[in-house]
């Protein structure tokens, strides 16, 4: 369990984090529109940037501290855009990060980079120049570096960014199978992926947060929000205006289904039941 309790951050004068409070457990999902500060508050967690207000307390198996440093040293954190060592093979490239991160012993170096390849399934892909991988394969050697010391807590910046849908479903998994004995944090503003992923979320904007539950908690945040009604395809630019619009499909000719969220009944509209981006998007409406 990770407690984070109103942290506070200010840039230029601008709060981009006011008085966040969170308990963060199992994988837990940071949801938020772009600029909310998740990046912010995950660099934070990961102990690379002070704060002007809070305080963190870590309390997993093997690390229990509020001091930064130690938490530094048990956090694996991968940022959205890392850089790894383009023209070094996989394995060289793990080799010499794994010295960069302390582990002189060559053997203990060598067991260690074993491990993680298998862990993230790149074992095929050791001889691989990195410049070479697909983009799902560099996000697999980020989590490989980011094991190598085999850190309790796991921060992930936008895990499946740039990924194609066959590579995102493969990552999530990867993800899900890691994180037996792991915490860890992704920040998405990808409703799916936390959806798919997290046992808890924290729903961020403009800096505070919101809401945190389980995705089942959160998608209750729209129960008699969500609604379906029928429109003539020139009534569309008129929905838009007046309501959330979540989902469209083609009824008939000119006929339009659409999902919308509504605080109020729209007339002819059939109730629907509410699911995860109903309620994510019913708390950044500010209607929860
Ligand atoms: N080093 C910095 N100096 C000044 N302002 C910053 C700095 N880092 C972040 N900010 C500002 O803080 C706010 C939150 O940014 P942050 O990157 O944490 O949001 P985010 O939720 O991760 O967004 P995105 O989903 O687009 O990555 C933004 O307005 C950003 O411009």
């Amino acid at each position: 369990m990770i407690n984070v309790q109103n942290i506070t951050k200010t840039y230029k004068g601008k709060k981009t984090l006011q008085k966040v409070s969170l308990e963060i457990e199992g994988i837990y999902g940071l949801l938020g529109p772009n600029g909310a500060g998740k990046t912010t508050l995950m660099r934070v967690l990961a102990g690379l940037i002070s704060v002007d207000e809070g305080k963190i307390i870590v309390e997993n198996d093997d690390l229990h501290s509020t001091d930064l440093k130690t938490i530094r040293n048990g956090i694996g954190y991968l940022p959205q855009d890392f850089d790894l060592y383009p023209k070094a093979t996989v394995y060289d490239c793990l080799n010499h990060i794994a010295l960069l991160k302390g582990i002189a012993d060559s053997q203990l170096r060598k067991e260690r980079i074993t491990t993680v390849l298998e862990q993230v399934n790149l074992v095929d892909a050791k001889k691989q120049k990195v410049s070479k991988l697909s983009g799902g394969m560099r996000k697999r050697l980020g989590i490989a570096q980011v094991f190598l010391t085999n850190p309790s807590i796991l921060i992930i910046d936008e895990p499946t960014s740039g990924l194609d849908i066959l590579e995102r479903i493969r990552f999530r998994n990867l993800l899900r199978e890691l994180s037996k004995d792991k915490t860890i944090i992704i920040s998405s503003h990808i409703v799916e992926d936390v959806e798919f992923l997290c046992t808890k979320l924290g729903i961020i904007k403009e800096g505070s947060v919101l809401a945190e539950g389980t995705p089942e908690e959160i998608a209750k945040s729209s129960d008699g929000f969500v609604w379906s009604i029928q429109i003539h395809e020139n009534e569309l630019s008129e929905t838009f205006k007046l309501y959330t619009v979540i989902d469209i499909q083609q009824r008939g000719f000119n006929i339009l289904d659409v999902r919308v969220l509504s605080k109020n009944k729209p007339s002819n509209a059939t109730p629907l039941n509410a699911t995860l981006i109903d309620g994510y998007l019913s708390i950044i409406n500010g209607w929860r």
